[in-house]
Parts: C-alpha cells; structure tokens; sequence
C-alpha cells in the first residue's frame, strides 16, 4: 500500500486558476519523498487536499491507504503535519503547544524531550509569541513529531532556520525514516533534498512533471555535464576557442579557470580545442549535474 497516492487529482480555484491539473502520485511506505516545484506551482495544494482542507474539484486522494475526505480525522491521528505559515498562539508557550497535540493525539510523550530534539529546551516556558521565526519553525516541527506518526507531511520545513537548524531537520528526517515512518515534504533548498530523499516529485504548473530518485532524474537528463578547466591562464581567446566548440552550451569564467555546459561527446573535444590553440590546461575535470539544474531543467521550460 503507498502512504499516499493520487489519482487524476485536480484542483481549480475559480473559474481560471488551475491549481493542479491530474496528478497522479505514488509515495511508498518508509520512503524520504521530496516534493519540489516554483512558487505557485501547486505543492501546498496537494498537500492541502491529502489532509483535507482543500477539496479536489477532480480525482481522488488516499493517505495510508484511507479516502483524503472521508477519512481525514483518522488521517491526521496517524500523521504529524507541518503546515506552511502555521501561527502559533502568541500567548500559549512552547510547551502548551506541544501538550495540546499530545492530547489531541490521546498519546503520553514528554513535551519537554520533543522540544530538546528540535533544539528549543530553554524555551518551553516562554510565550511562543515571542519566538523568533526560526524557533516558531522548530516549534512546528515539534508538534508534528507528536506521537510518532506513520507519515509526516512537512510544507518547506526548512523555512526561517539557520544552516545549524537545517542540518538538525535533516538528521530529524533520516531518524523518523529509520524508525519506518514514510516523510513526504516540499521545499526550494536543493541541497537539503539531495541529502535526505530517496525519490523526488517535480511539480511544475499544476501538472507532476518528473518523479525519480535523483541519480535517475541525472541519467533522464541526459549526457549533458558541466566541465571544470583550469587554465594557467584565463584568456578571452580561451573563452572564444571554447565556445566555438560544437555541443558546448555555455562557457562561465570562474575563479581561475572555465565553467563549461556541454552535451554528449564534447568533453574530449573542449580539452584539444584549447591544448590545439596553445592554452595550457592545469587540471580538467566533470562536476555532476546537481539537482538544482535538474529542476531547473524541468521548471523553466528548456526540456
Ligand atoms: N485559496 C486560493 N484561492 C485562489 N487561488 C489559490 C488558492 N490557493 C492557492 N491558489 C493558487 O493555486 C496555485 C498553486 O498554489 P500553491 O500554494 O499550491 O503553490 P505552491 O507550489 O505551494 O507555491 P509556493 O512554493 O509559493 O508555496 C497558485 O496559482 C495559487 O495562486
């Protein structure tokens, strides 16, 4: 059983604002699923509709196996949610928050440990008004581990926190995934999803675009790399003897030598194009297309 799956899920908001336009998802039980796409893309959508705040105006949605609208109470028992934008209640304090989930849950855990492992021990008896953006986000997370649920859905966890903090959210993700929960989470930070998922979902404009692992989005891209040269010296004649070569795409001088975009088989070509004409190359070398070209490649139309 996927712990979620769509199907032709669409939502129009008014009579011209095709939110999503037949997505069809599958996330498996236990998997690290990134889900990515620009703003306004649709992301919040989605996950608005699997814990039934928005309802579709096509297709259907299951959570852990149970129908998206007629079984959200159940839905939200078993899942830890953060919500983009979540307010706190100003007056309420960290641990009032935490305590309130922990009820609502019915389940005993310990406020004061959920918020020792988000990082905010010291805080749990100030108001939550108070809390700094970063900390209010650490907070959310917080609540969303009540319970330890089978599923968390977390809406750009990584928003408002320093590098510390985003490293903790990461090392947070790989532990309820090692315990078997199944975590599904959108967000902009590439480097954050290319260290923890095991599969993304690209989203672009209402409509699922690519799902994969990220060494299979690469393969799916293509041949196309990006060359690293390192020249003894930089020269506008290096630049222009590079960007005559065929399958070069874009030639970027950077630090002390050439960030080149090639296609398949140009690599070798770069190399005698530039001994050919006398520059003398110190070090040579092919940088992984990293996920956030990837997405880029998807988003911006190019492919
Ligand atoms: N309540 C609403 N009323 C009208 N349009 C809406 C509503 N909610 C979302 N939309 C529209 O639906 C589209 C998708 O929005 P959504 O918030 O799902 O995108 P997103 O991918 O989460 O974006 P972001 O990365 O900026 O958070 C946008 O065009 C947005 O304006």
């Amino acid at each position: 059983m996927p712990a979620i799956e769509t199907n032709e899920l669409g939502k129009r908001f008014g009579d011209d604002i095709f939110a999503l336009d037949g997505v069809d998802l599958r996330v498996k039980e236990g998997e690290i699923f990134g889900f990515l796409g620009p703003n306004g893309a649709g992301k919040s959508t989605t996950i608005n509709i699997l814990l039934d705040f928005v309802r579709p105006t096509s297709g259907s949605a299951t959570v852990l196996g149970m129908d998206a609208q007629d079984q959200s109470q159940e839905i939200r028992r078993r899942t830890g949610v953060l919500p983009e934008g979540y307010q706190v209640y100003g007056r309420l304090t960290g641990r009032q928050h935490v305590q309130f989930v922990i009820d609502s849950k019915k389940v005993d855990d310990n406020p004061d440990a959920l918020l020792e492992r988000v990082g905010i021990p010291e805080a749990a008896d100030r108001k939550a008004g108070e809390y700094s953006k970063g900390m209010k986000q650490r907070l959310t997370l917080a609540m969303a581990l009540v319970g330890e649920p089978e599923l968390l859905i977390l809406d750009e966890p990584s928003t408002g926190l320093d590098p510390a903090g985003a490293r903790e959210i990461r090392e947070i993700v790989r532990e309820e995934a090692e315990r078997g929960a199944t975590v599904f989470f959108s967000s902009h930070i590439m480097e954050q999803v290319e260290a923890v998922c095991d599969r993304v979902g690209i989203l672009r404009a209402g409509e699922l675009v690519a799902v994969d692992s990220i060494d299979g989005l690469r393969e799916a891209a293509g041949d196309g790399a990006t060359l690293r040269v390192e020249l003894a010296t930089v020269t506008d004649d290096a630049i222009a003897v590079v960007e005559s070569v065929s399958g070069v795409t874009e030639v970027r001088r950077r630090d002390g030598g050439l960030t080149v975009s090639v296609g398949n088989g140009s690599k070798t070509r770069v190399l005698s194009a530039l001994e050919d004409a006398g520059h003398e190359v110190t070090d040579f070398r092919t940088e992984e297309t990293s996920l956030e070209e990837i997405f880029m490649s998807y988003t911006e139309g190019s492919r």
